[in-house]
């Protein structure tokens, strides 16, 4: 176990199972906002906890910017290197909220005898002083959907005639690839690492093929589907390649994924949430057991705004976001 136990800090190991895979714990703050939720719509009122280095948090993080949401929903970071007493807040990244110095204190005041991981997103309620949901999919719906009054752009990210493929695309990308990049990092046997590895390439090169002839995962739409994807495909040169030991082929090596990449790092809003220094920092420095120095590698030299051929296809961002 780690994380709190009865709102006691434990520790961050991570476990895995008998035959050394990498298993995720659920969360377990799983409210909503909504119309007819326990929690209302109210611009003002929440506020988002996030990493800039990590992908869960990022899904939350592009939804807010590409809809507008920045006045609505405040946002603040932690120090994104992680140690033996979890997430921080530091001077440069502080609690707007009650100046506390560490994001389980923040579980803590939610429930004082909470037990489970601190993790990031988190989505916080002002007014009841608790958390709503740190269940990154499910806070990217909240925003997309629930967000909608008090968005100041008109961007539809699960739109009406794509939802089931939405849906299923988040479930299907899921195992192989947003958490398979960890099943290969975090395995504790070879046995485990070569499936994570296999699944993750099988994966990859499938949407490799399904990108070739179209703009986006779901077609001619930029949906949440593209979000979850992205947050895995713009870390993957820099860190998952290496440092999860991911490397059969960089996403650069791929004729489709690499401008499906550039495509949505160009997509406005997009760029403004990815802080590839934290990024990095986070994985190499937090990590011990996968790199006992903490090295941080300087490479590799790719360019996510360089062109990208991608108009050539259907579609294309929402007119809103287009300048
Ligand atoms: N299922 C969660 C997972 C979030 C998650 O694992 N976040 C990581 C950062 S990338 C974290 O905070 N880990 C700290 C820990 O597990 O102790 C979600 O999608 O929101």
């Amino acid at each position: 176990m780690s994380g709190l136990v009865d709102g006691k800090w434990v520790g961050t190991d991570y476990a895995t199972d008998e035959d050394g895979a990498f298993q995720r714990q659920e969360t377990t703050f799983r409210d909503r906002i909504g119309p007819d939720e326990a929690f209302p719509v109210e611009a003002g009122r929440y506020h988002l906890y996030i990493c800039r280095a990590c992908p869960w948090a990022h899904r939350a993080a592009m939804t807010r910017a590409l809809k507008g949401l920045d006045d609505a929903i405040s946002l603040s970071l932690v120090q994104p290197e992680r140690y033996d007493q979890g997430w921080e807040f530091s001077e440069a990244h502080s609690d707007p909220l009650y100046g506390e110095s560490h994001l389980r204190d923040i579980y803590v005041r939610a429930d004082p005898d909470y037990t489970g991981r601190v993790t990031v997103p988190v989505l916080w309620d002002r007014k009841s002083e608790t958390i709503v949901n740190n269940e990154s999919e499910e806070i990217m719906r909240m925003l997309d959907v629930a967000g909608d009054e008090m968005a100041t752009q008109d961007v539809d990210l699960y739109p009406k005639g794509y939802r089931e493929t939405v849906d299923r695309l988040i479930d299907d990308i899921y195992t192989p690839i947003n958490n398979g990049v960890y099943r290969a990092g975090f395995a504790d046997s070879q046995a485990a690492y070569d499936r994570a590895v296999d699944e993750l390439f099988d994966a990859l090169d499938h949407y490799d093929d399904l990108l070739a002839d179209q703009r986006y995962l779901a077609g001619d739409r930029l949906t949440e589907a593209d979000l979850a994807m992205f947050a895995t495909l713009v870390r993957f040169d820099h860190v998952y390649h290496t440092h999860f030991k991911c490397n059969r082929r960089a996403i650069h090596e791929y004729d489709n994924l690499w401008g499906y990449t550039k495509d949505l790092y160009t997509t406005p809003g997009i760029e403004r949430t990815v802080n590839m220094d934290h990024i990095v920092r986070h994985y190499y420095v937090s990590h011990g057991d996968v790199n006992p120095k903490r090295l941080v590698p300087t490479g590799p030299d790719i360019d996510f705004t360089e062109g990208h051929d991608r108009d050539r296809l259907p579609g294309g961002p929402p007119e809103a976001l287009v300048e």
